[in-house]
């Protein structure tokens, strides 16, 4: 679905990304993790042609994204922070969505569960954070993309709107979709991932099945699992 072939971004004299190179070959969860500023952001804005790498190929369906921005119709992002018109009401914020997609809301399961049709009035500037994420949310899944590029996606939402996220989220994974996302919280990607991509100052420390991760250091959870490698991986680095 998704290849990036020995991606390299630098802002100014900061390597951020270094020669990143990976395979998302079918469906399923994979959470990107890794410290903060370890580049996981300017990995997935790379994937939605919102930052240009300066070497390395990005292919969506075995087409270079550099040569099309017609993939982005095919994945449905959430990010860390939406920026909205200011003075926009919800309704109005879908509304203007659809008019440029020229195509009607095809999921409407969050906008459902979060209630939001009886808030379309609300003026943007004027939504709490865990509003403004759910609204965020709702678009990404409404137009049933094939990959979901989701950052950071619970950060900010009550625990009812986060548990109500993870449920989308893994009924999207049932139907064989691929979903990213980066998140710092590893209880909840211990229980909804596929795959781990653990990113370290810009380059990929491993990406392995949560599976895998488990039986190599022989954890039941993904928090103590990622420790003991870490803690491996460092002693051999050295
Ligand atoms: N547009 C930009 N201009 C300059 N520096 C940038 C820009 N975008 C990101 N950076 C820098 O790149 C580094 C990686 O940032 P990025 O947002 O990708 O990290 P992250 O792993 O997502 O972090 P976090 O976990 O804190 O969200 C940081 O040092 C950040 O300051």
């Amino acid at each position: 679905m998704i290849a990036i072939e020995g991606l390299k971004k630098s802002f100014g004299r900061l390597d951020v990304l270094k020669n990143v190179s990976c395979n998302f070959a079918g469906g399923g969860v994979i959470s990107i993790l890794g410290p903060n500023a370890s580049g996981k952001t300017t990995f997935i804005k790379s994937i939605l042609g919102m930052v240009i790498p300066d070497s390395g190929r990005i292919l969506f369906k075995g087409k270079a994204i550099h040569d099309t921005f017609d993939y982005k119709r095919h994945i449905g992002y959430m990010p860390q922070i939406g920026h909205y018109p200011d003075n926009m009401k919800i309704g109005q914020l879908f509304k203007m969505v659809m008019d440029i997609r020229q195509q009607d809301a095809i999921d409407t399961d969050l906008l459902k569960a979060y209630e939001l049709e009886s808030m379309y009035q609300k003026t943007m500037r004027t939504l709490s954070g865990g509003t403004l994420q759910k609204v965020s949310a709702a678009l990404a899944f409404m137009f049933n993309p094939d990959v979901l590029i989701l950052d950071e996606p619970s950060a900010g939402l009550d625990p009812l709107a986060a548990e109500a996220l993870k449920e989308k989220i893994l009924l999207e994974r049932s139907k064989g979709k691929l979903v990213l996302i980066t998140s710092h919280i590893l209880s909840e990607a211990d229980e909804i991932s596929d795959q781990i991509l653990y990113l370290f100052e810009g380059q990929i420390k491993f990406l392995k099945t949560l599976a895998e991760l488990k039986r190599e250091t022989g954890e039941q959870k993904l928090n103590r699992a990622l420790t003991k490698i870490l803690s491996t991986h460092h002693v051999k680095d050295r």
